[in-house]
């Protein structure tokens, strides 16, 4: 039987599309992406990390070994370069904590413990690989292009790493192996977990484009 991630590719390859086609990633490529327009996402990517690392430990602990420790390690992996963007583009640790959660990353993060909370461990794993096969698959397509923005070549180059698409593999890894022990109906969540991420995925970039609030 093929590997139940095989069965994701045209969706992951759907959400790279629509990303590069986006605005918020040509712009950040051509280098035209306004810098207030990054500091939003950053600001807003904070928050979905913070609670995708939350989500990770709390995942890790109903996982068995090696896995368990696999997916904690993976949890806390872009904290570093984080912090290294959030001094050069002059973001405290008070405004990242004040400011208010916006409704597309709110809705992201809800559903991710959602998946967690009503469908349990498997599932919840194949809600968080599209965070990680969707950005390694962008940075992979937009690796020949250097934009003009070293902040954003910076963004851009974090996910191009052979670190993150060792990460991306793990976390493919993890969820074959959830998938395999799993009953088809479960399967079958897992899927839409993953689909609904996606949609997030997209809709992430375009919360960001707009500075999306709570009007
Ligand atoms: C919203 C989002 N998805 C995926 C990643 C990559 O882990 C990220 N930093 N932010």
């Amino acid at each position: 039987m093929p590997e139940f991630t095989t069965s994701l590719t045209t969706t992951i390859e759907r959400a790279c599309q629509a990303s590069i086609a986006h605005p918020f990633i040509s712009q950040l490529s051509s280098g035209e992406l306004p810098l207030a327009t990054f500091r939003y996402y950053l600001i807003q990517d904070h928050h979905y990390l913070t609670a995708f690392n939350r989500l990770h430990q709390l995942v890790a602990q109903q996982l068995p070994e090696p896995d368990a420790t696999t997916l904690s390690h993976l949890g806390e992996g872009e904290d570093l370069a984080r912090q290294k963007m959030h001094r050069e583009i002059g973001l405290s640790q008070d405004e990242l904590l004040t400011t208010p959660t916006a409704p597309t990353a709110y809705a992201y993060i809800s559903h991710m413990y959602y998946q967690l909370n009503q469908y349990g461990t498997a599932t919840a794993t194949a809600g968080l690989l599209p965070c990680y096969w969707l950005y390694s698959l962008v940075a992979q397509q937009l690796a020949g292009q250097q934009s003009p923005v070293p902040l954003y070549q910076e963004f851009f180059d974090g996910y191009a790493t052979t670190d993150f698409t060792t990460s991306t593999k793990e976390m493919t890894a993890i969820v074959n192996r959830q998938a395999a022990a799993a009953s088809s109906t479960t399967r079958q969540q897992m899927r839409t977990a993953f689909n609904i991420s996606c949609y997030y995925e997209k809709q992430f970039w375009q919360m960001s484009l707009t500075k999306q609030g709570w009007k």
